[in-house]
């Protein structure tokens, strides 16, 4: 090193010191302290009601609120909350108009159907929780997979309570007739011209539920319950998911009203604005969609939402989805016999359903 550098890196040498030393004087004064983080409760409703837990945590600190909140919900394991059903009575529908609700995460594929509990368990729980959108954990991860009603293994419901005890089960019933041939135009519409929908139908119906009524009529439970367990992907699906009575006892036996809410799809259709309150409510969510927000669509008969990000636009699913094939009002019906075969099959069920649940389940 040249001499005349010396001095000059003695001088940089102790200057650095100095500054080291009046930054750790002023540090510890009383002047540059900060106060302290201002500690609430968290208990604000613009958060769902599962997730209002006095949590004590400082409100700037974000990451470690989250966790707790989650700690203190389900232990971070997903979902909050389970759609099971019933594949057609407008269950992709509430799906995506709860996307623009705001407080909800959902799987990442297009139905939402992650079928985790009939044929993804062997995936693990990581695969599971790896599904849904990972951003913010405040909001409810919820997914739906219709087959959970009635597929098996008949422990779907002990092993969702497994998972999450505080799960929440979201169950949409609707007429199970033009659900059957809602789910035929579906499944078997594809190759075949609208206006021949009705008699394909028929020929489906005629076809196939002789067999499932010879199968019910005297069978104990259990023989009943293998028959459809057999058969809940078969082509006698969309006659035996309309068995809504002797489904939904193995849930009731295991969710009580405040962690199911069973949905009159038909009133839904109709007039949804007054369900989604229920809803929210039951969720625990904020309103975030009232009744002001749903306007009929004239031409099809069914419901658009005002969503609360835009009002001023229109939020429709007969186009996107490619929904309303066989409800809408322009749609091709089915026939009047085969309606009325199928009317008199439902029954008893229908009956057992009002039973079950009060009055408020008839259909018309
Ligand atoms: N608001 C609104 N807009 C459009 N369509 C509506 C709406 N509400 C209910 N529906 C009816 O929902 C039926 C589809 O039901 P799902 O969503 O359960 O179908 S799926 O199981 O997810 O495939 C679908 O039945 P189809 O008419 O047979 O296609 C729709 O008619």
């Amino acid at each position: 090193m040249r001499d005349n550098t010396r001095p000059v890196l003695y001088a940089i040498c102790s200057s650095l010191l100095l500054l080291v030393l009046c930054m750790h004087l002023l540090n510890n004064s009383q002047i540059f302290k900060m106060p302290p983080a201002k500690r609430i409760t968290v208990t604000q409703d613009y958060k769902p009601n599962r997730r209002i837990v006095s949590t004590n945590l400082p409100l700037d600190d974000k990451y470690n609120r989250t966790e707790e909140i989650s700690k203190a919900t389900n232990q971070g394991k997903v979902p909050d909350v389970i759609g099971i059903g019933v594949r057609k009575c407008g269950t992709g529908v509430y799906m995506k108009f709860l996307e623009k609700h705001g407080y909800f995460r959902f799987p990442s594929f297009y139905n939402y159907e992650t079928e985790y509990f009939t044929r993804n368990k062997h995936k693990g729980l990581s695969w599971y929780m790896s599904v849904f959108d990972p951003t913010p954990n405040e909001k409810l991860a919820i997914e739906k997979t219709p087959h959970y009603l009635y597929a098996k293994p008949s422990s779907i419901p002990d092993d969702i309570l497994q998972l999450n005890s505080n799960a929440k089960i979201i169950l949409l019933l609707c007429n199970p007739t033009p659900r059957a041939y809602s789910c035929f135009v579906h499944h078997y519409g594809k190759g075949i011209s609208s206006k021949d929908w009705p008699f394909a139908f028929e020929h489906y119906v005629r076809k196939n539920l002789p067999l499932v009524q010879q199968t019910l009529a005297n069978s104990p439970r259990q023989d009943i319950e293998k028959f459809i367990f057999a058969n809940w992907n078969s082509n006698l699906e969309c006659i035996i998911a309309g068995l809504y009575s002797f489904h939904i006892k193995r849930w009731q036996s295991r969710f009580n009203e405040s962690h199911m809410m069973i949905i009159n799809g038909e009133k839904v259709m109709q007039n949804p604005g007054p369900e989604y309150i229920k809803l929210q409510k039951f969720l625990g969510v904020p309103e975030m969609f009232q009744e002001k927000d749903w306007v009929k669509n004239n031409t099809t008969g069914h419901f658009c939402l005002r969503p609360p990000n835009n009002r001023s636009t229109l939020y429709c699913q007969d186009d996107q989805v490619k929904k309303g094939r066989t409800r809408s009002l322009i749609a091709a019906k089915p026939k009047r016999n085969i309606t009325m075969w199928l009317n008199n099959f439902y029954r008893p069920y229908n009956d057992e359903l009002v039973q079950l649940l009060g009055k408020k389940f008839l259909w018309n």
